[in-house]
């Protein structure tokens, strides 16, 4: 008989919805989490039903069932990094805040998604207020994108120099250890570079700008490579500047799946085995 091989691995976990398409929300994360060699968990707050064409329709998980599925996770495997993704309420917000008190969750990404790349709000004006005040306070990182970071800063976004505002204001407001404005949704300069603040360093981060339009899942696939760099125990400015690195691949190696919006793709260190 074999010996078993007894491996450490590092543990993340998710805290979002589903995405049916399979190119953003748990799926992405999941598959962010394993091609960076860490053990993914989930706690699912909503099954979303959505294709490349956008989303259908949503239906919320029970808060209970989101807590018992983050307790379940933390109080056997225990997580060195988490994320946050689509919690879609004010109730289940706040249920996520207090187990991430509770628990004592280390190494919290919160990407806040509130508003779609497009500029549609997804969540209310309460469960703005509630992700702002209690959840956004307990986080390593906090990465809006141009139209949640206008939400959360009170600034009108057209430009670098807003952005660097922005992430100024939102970490001195909100209380986040670090921010990151993304500029995906950016034209011009600011297209594709993010901007990093963390009370001391402002940064601009830039990679060269991919040309597809098959960029569903940037911003969970982003958070979720922080959170399993994090859980890799690496600094947070060296999580991020990887992270950034990688979704600027994962966009080159993007799916031209569907009629619409295709994801971004995460196959490609298997790639070259495969043909
Ligand atoms: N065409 C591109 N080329 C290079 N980088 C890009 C491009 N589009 C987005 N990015 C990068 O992808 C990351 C996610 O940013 P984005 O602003 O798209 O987030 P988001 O709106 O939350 O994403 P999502 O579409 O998943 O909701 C950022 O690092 C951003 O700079
Ligand atoms: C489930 C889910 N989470 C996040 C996003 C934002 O990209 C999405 N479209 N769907």
């Amino acid at each position: 008989m074999n010996a078993v091989t007894k491996s450490r691995i590092p543990v993340a976990l998710t805290i979002a919805g589903s995405d049916s398409g399979g190119g953003a929300g748990i799926q992405t994360d999941l598959r962010t989490f394993a091609f960076h060699c860490v053990h993914g968990t989930s706690a699912i707050t909503c099954i979303t039903a959505q294709n490349t064409l956008g989303v259908r329709r949503v239906d919320a998980i029970a808060t209970e069932a989101v807590v018992a599925q983050i307790q379940a996770v933390v109080e056997d495997i225990g997580v060195q990094a988490a994320k946050t993704g689509m919690l879609l309420n004010q109730e289940i917000i706040l249920a996520v805040a207090q187990q991430v008190e509770a628990l004592q969750i280390q190494n919290l990404v919160v990407d806040p998604v509130m508003v779609s790349r497009t500029g549609a709000q997804l969540i209310d004006d309460d469960a703005v207020y509630t992700l702002c005040h209690a959840l956004i306070p307990q986080a390593a990182i906090v990465t809006p994108n141009r139209y949640e970071a206008q939400i959360m800063s009170g600034l009108t976004i057209d430009s670098l120099d807003d952005m660097q505002a922005a992430a100024q204001i939102i970490h001195q407001k909100l209380g986040a250890k670090a921010v990151l404005v993304k500029g995906g949704g950016m034209e011009g300069k600011a297209h594709g570079v993010d901007i990093w603040f963390d009370g001391e360093q402002l940064s601009t981060l830039s990679t060269q700008l991919i040309d597809t339009k098959n960029t569903h899942g940037t911003g969970c696939t982003l958070s979720a490579a922080i959170a399993a760099n994090l859980a890799k125990n690496y600094d947070i400015f060296t999580a991020v500047q990887q992270a950034k690195n990688y979704v600027t691949t994962a966009l080159t190696y993007s799916l031209d799946i569907g009629q619409g919006q295709g994801p971004v793709g995460h196959f490609f260190p298997l790639l070259q085995n495969n043909n």
